[in-house]
């Protein structure tokens, strides 16, 4: 028997993460090959015509668990009866801009998006932000949404938690699926850290089998760092397939579970690793079928500790820059 429709709400729909976003989740890639999904399309009243440009190219792909599409401008309509929302729409960052010079623009559109996911989303809807500044957009949101659980609204760090895994398994000389337990914590920013401390290859630690601390701590972290500013470089434009892709590997392993490796997700923090209750934060996950769990009780070397700190410390910047918005 054909399953409901699920109902997922996707921002931004007429930029272009949407345009490899979109396609992805209407051919099952978030919730399954036999669950049929209601594409919920948000956007600012004047790209709403180049929304139904997408959505006449959905149309001609006539996929078959595609059961309907909603265009709105309105996040109340956006955001009525989800089960999902992936929060792609704001200002991308340009050639020369500094991503703090996004946080005011963006936390505007993430007050008023909370208020309505407040007002209208199902209790149990899990909410991916991937607009940026993502942590603090979704930190905003929840702060926004009083009603609607915290624990359910993340960002997007797994675009960087990607990035660390192929470069380490291109240096590794292995496939990516072979390293498993990385984490990237903090900001998805400059300051986020790719943390190998306890990244294994084959049940070995990874450290040891690359055995080159200098390329760890001088190549791969500001390498991974630097990605998005890089990739802006080259295309004049901020990453966009490599993005969406990662927002389907979020959320579909949210819904669906990864097994016992880790995945880095943005989370609402409960006040562990010295990261403030309340912020919105990159930590190692396991993701349960339908849920997520912590990854509690690592120790961290002094190392591991000072990367922490510096990413944590540019959150509660964040915050402060966008704190009065709140009033
Ligand atoms: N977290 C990550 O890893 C990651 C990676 C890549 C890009 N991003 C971010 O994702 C965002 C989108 O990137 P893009 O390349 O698709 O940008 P884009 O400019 O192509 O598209 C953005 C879309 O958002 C829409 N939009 C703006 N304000 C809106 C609002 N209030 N409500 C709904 N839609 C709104 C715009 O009209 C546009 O269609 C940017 O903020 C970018 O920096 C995040
Ligand atoms: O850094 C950016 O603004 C782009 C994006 O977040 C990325 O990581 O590619």
């Amino acid at each position: 028997m054909t399953k409901p429709p699920v109902r997922i709400a996707i921002s931004g729909a007429a930029g272009q993460i949407c345009y490899s976003l979109l396609f992805r989740v209407a051919q099952g890639d978030v919730f399954g090959p036999d669950q049929p999904v209601i594409l919920q399309l948000l956007d600012v009243p004047q790209a709403l015509d180049a929304v139904r440009g997408v959505v006449m190219e959905l149309e001609d792909c006539a996929f078959p668990l595609l059961a309907d599409v909603i265009i709105t401008d309105d996040p109340k309509v956006a955001f009525k009866d989800i089960d999902a929302a992936m929060l792609v729409g704001s200002r991308p960052r340009s050639k020369g801009m500094e991503r703090r010079d996004l946080l005011a623009a963006n936390a505007a559109i993430f007050k008023t998006q909370g208020a309505a996911l407040d007002a209208v989303a199902k209790r149990d809807a899990k909410i991916l932000v991937v607009g940026n500044p993502a942590n603090t957009n979704a930190w905003i949101l929840a702060q926004s949404a009083p009603g609607f659980p915290a624990k359910n609204i993340t960002s997007m760090i797994r675009l960087d938690h990607n990035r660390a895994q192929g470069q380490l398994a291109a240096k590794a000389g292995v496939g990516v699926d072979a390293i498993t337990k990385l984490v990237v914590w903090g900001n998805h920013s400059p300051t986020m850290f790719a943390d190998w401390g306890n990244a294994e290859l084959d049940g070995q630690k990874l450290a040891d089998r690359i055995g080159d601390e200098a390329w760890y701590r001088e190549t791969l972290i500001p390498t991974v760092a630097q990605r998005g500013t890089a990739i802006i470089e080259a295309r004049s434009a901020s990453s966009a397939a490599s993005a969406a892709n990662a927002a389907i590997d979020h959320l579909r392993d949210w819904v669906h579970g990864a097994g016992d490796n880790w995945v880095s997700m943005g989370v609402v923090s409960d006040g562990s690793y010295g990261i403030p209750q309340g912020l919105v934060c990159g930590v190692p996950v396991h993701c349960t079928s339908g849920g997520y769990v912590r990854i509690e009780g690592l120790t961290l070397d002094p190392f591991q500790r000072t990367m922490l700190d510096r990413t944590i410390a540019e959150l509660v910047d964040e915050r402060e820059a966008v704190i009065d918005i709140l009033k």
